[in-house]
């Protein structure tokens, strides 16, 4: 059965790129585009029409998905996922910048309209491999912080990947990390999360990167992941597509869940 595909945020850079994924695979179809700056219209991909709109109401109405995928503005999700579960509608969200409070109304939403919810701060293997990788040194190595590198356009700070990977290694262990005795709060040594400093780096050049870094008695460890394509995120958007058109009322939160991690 085909799986019927709408994407949110369609004009952005991961949500092109996402419509040229669901395109190119065979069980998909790519059924329509909603984006903030979009005209009531269509956008030619290929050889296919793909309609748009700005009103993600208009957009589920007219073109009935399976599935919502959702890379657009942390401000935008709230609004946009009421939307889609009212109408039945499952919804994959790569978004960042999410607060708890919005992540348990989508996981009450999941629940109350029995679609499927899935949120993961990255998509890419690579990504969550470093998470995993992160987790196990944090349950041995005392001291941790964490660089992320993004391009200059990213809207949100810290990103969603080093606030999610500073959660698992604080719960992977069983104390706080150190920090140096008697810091005083300078503004350059990050902003803390979980225990985590996490320093931020904004730069024209860079796509999406990360630095984990333990200290230990005369030792170091660094682990690194580069994003140099957003096509690293494709298998995994499209692994989300496929599970969660059949997971009616399950929200889950990362794409690690779904690897079996
Ligand atoms: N989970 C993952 O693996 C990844 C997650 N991301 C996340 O995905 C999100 C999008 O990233 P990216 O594509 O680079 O960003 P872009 O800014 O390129 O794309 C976002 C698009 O959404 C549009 N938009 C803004 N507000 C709304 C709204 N209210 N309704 C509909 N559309 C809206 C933007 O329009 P306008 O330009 O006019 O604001 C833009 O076209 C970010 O949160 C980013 O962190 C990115 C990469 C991977
Ligand atoms: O905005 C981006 O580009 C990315 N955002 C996600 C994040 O905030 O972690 C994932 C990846 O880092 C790319």
């Amino acid at each position: 059965m085909t799986i019927k595909v709408g994407v949110q945020g369609a004009l952005g850079q991961m949500g092109q790129e996402v419509m040229k994924a669901v395109i190119a695979a065979p069980d998909l179809s790519l059924v329509g585009g909603c984006d903030v700056k979009a005209k009531d219209s269509s956008l030619m991909i290929g050889s296919i029409y793909v309609p748009l709109s700005a009103d993600p109401r208009k957009l589920l109405d007219k073109t009935k998905p399976d599935i919502l995928v959702d890379f657009s503005l942390a401000t935008a999700v709230p609004q946009t996922a009421e939307i889609a579960a009212k109408a039945g509608v499952s919804i994959v969200i790569g978004t960042t910048g999410l607060n708890p409070q919005v992540l348990s109304r989508l996981e009450e939403l999941a629940k109350e309209h029995r679609i499927g919810i899935m949120v993961a701060p990255n998509f890419a293997l690579g990504a969550v491999i470093m998470m995993e990788l992160a987790k196990t040194a944090a349950k041995y190595l005392d001291w941790a912080e964490i660089i992320e590198l993004h391009h200059e356009k990213k809207a949100d700070a810290p990103s969603g990947t080093s606030i999610a990977t500073a959660r698992g290694m604080a719960a992977a262990r069983e104390k706080p990390f150190e920090s140096p005795a008697g810091e005083i709060e300078h503004k350059s040594r990050g902003e803390e999360f979980y225990g985590v400093p996490i320093h931020s780096v904004r730069l024209p050049g860079l796509v999406a990167h990360q630095e984990v870094i333990f200290g230990a008695l005369g030792q170091t460890l660094t682990i690194r992941h580069d994003t140099t394509s957003r096509e690293s995120f494709m298998p995994g958007v499209l692994l989300a597509i496929r599970e969660m058109a059949s997971r009616k009322g399950e929200f889950i939160f990362g794409l690690d869940k779904l690897l079996g991690f």
